[in-house]
């Protein structure tokens, strides 16, 4: 049998919803065979992050050389890096095997608001990561760090997808998660030439944990199967869509997205789940 690879280099989230965990429920929701690269461990739950334990650099080029002497992978995402010799070690060895299809996640802060990137490392992340990046997926907060601009208007946001575009990530999706006041959920695609909007009803949930580990890795997944970038951004909209709406209520916070919604619904017709 002929599988479709995608890797995840991130952080473990010990309660499930996001990193390393929400990642590989995503590829294995949507057909493809899942590979980890742990970047760090965190104690995390719903109500957020209790602890956070990172693994030297030289761990991530490991187990990166591992499955990269050995397995290869048709995509690859990246999420929690940390700090800046993690992410120099990691753009080190996805050069190294010349991996294209890449997903950079700019994981910052966590929905508590415990740091997963050290301050200091923004600028390797600028540097070393988004020029390997086929797509880059901030979100507004994320988007104002990396470009130091205050991202208001929807023609700040074009204008951050310009910069992040020439900080060299050849595809920029600035995603609307965090406009709690606008009705609808946006995503802009910036190819660095034109503007594809991915527009959703807003969800009214607090069940939003993990959401953007989520549709980076559908992201990925996706283009593992050798679709574009326009069409894997889609069918992420919709597996975060159906994800959201059918999230699932554990723990005592902000409980978990659903990652099966997707490939039940679609075997349902289309249905909410019960
Ligand atoms: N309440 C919501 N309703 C519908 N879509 C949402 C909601 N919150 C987030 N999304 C979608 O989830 C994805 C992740 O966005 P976001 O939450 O901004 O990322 P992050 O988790 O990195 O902060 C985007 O596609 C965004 O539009
Ligand atoms: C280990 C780990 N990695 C990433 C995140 C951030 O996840 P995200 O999808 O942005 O979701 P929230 O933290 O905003 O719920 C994380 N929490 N843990």
């Amino acid at each position: 049998m002929k599988v479709k690879k995608a890797l995840t280099i991130a952080g473990s989230d010990s309660g499930g919803g996001a990193g390393i965990q929400a990642d590989i429920k995503t590829f294995q929701e949507l057909g493809v065979y899942g590979m980890s690269v742990l970047t760090a461990v965190t104690s995390q739950n719903t109500l957020g992050v209790q602890a956070v334990y990172p693994l030297p650099p030289e761990a991530a080029a490991r187990q990166i050389q591992s499955i990269g002497e050995d397995i290869g992978t048709d995509a690859v995402k990246t999420g929690m890096l940390f700090d800046a010799a993690v992410i120099k070690s990691v753009a080190r060895s996805i050069s190294s095997f010349g991996w294209e299809k890449v997903v950079v996640d700019p994981v910052m802060i966590a929905k508590g608001g415990t740091s997963l990137l050290q301050k200091e490392a923004i600028a390797a992340l600028k540097e070393d990561l988004l020029p390997l990046a086929m797509v880059v997926t901030p979100n507004i907060p994320e988007a104002e760090e990396l470009t130091g601009m205050a991202i208001k208007t929807e023609e700040e946001k074009k204008e951050a997808a310009r910069v992040l575009h020439r900080l060299g990530a050849s595809h920029v999706v600035m995603k609307g998660g965090h406009d709690e006041d606008v009705e609808k959920a946006v995503d802009i695609l910036f190819d660095g030439e034109n503007f594809f909007y991915f527009t959703s009803p807003r969800i009214q949930t607090k069940n939003t944990h993990g959401t953007g580990c989520t549709f980076s890795s559908a992201i990925a997944a996706e283009l593992a199967k050798g679709h574009s970038v326009y069409n894997a951004v889609s069918t992420a909209k919709q597996f975060i869509q159906a994800a959201i709406e059918d999230s699932i209520q554990i723990g005592n916070g902000h409980g978990p997205t659903n990652h099966w919604a997707f490939g039940r619904r679609n075997q349902l017709g289309g249905k909410a789940l019960e």
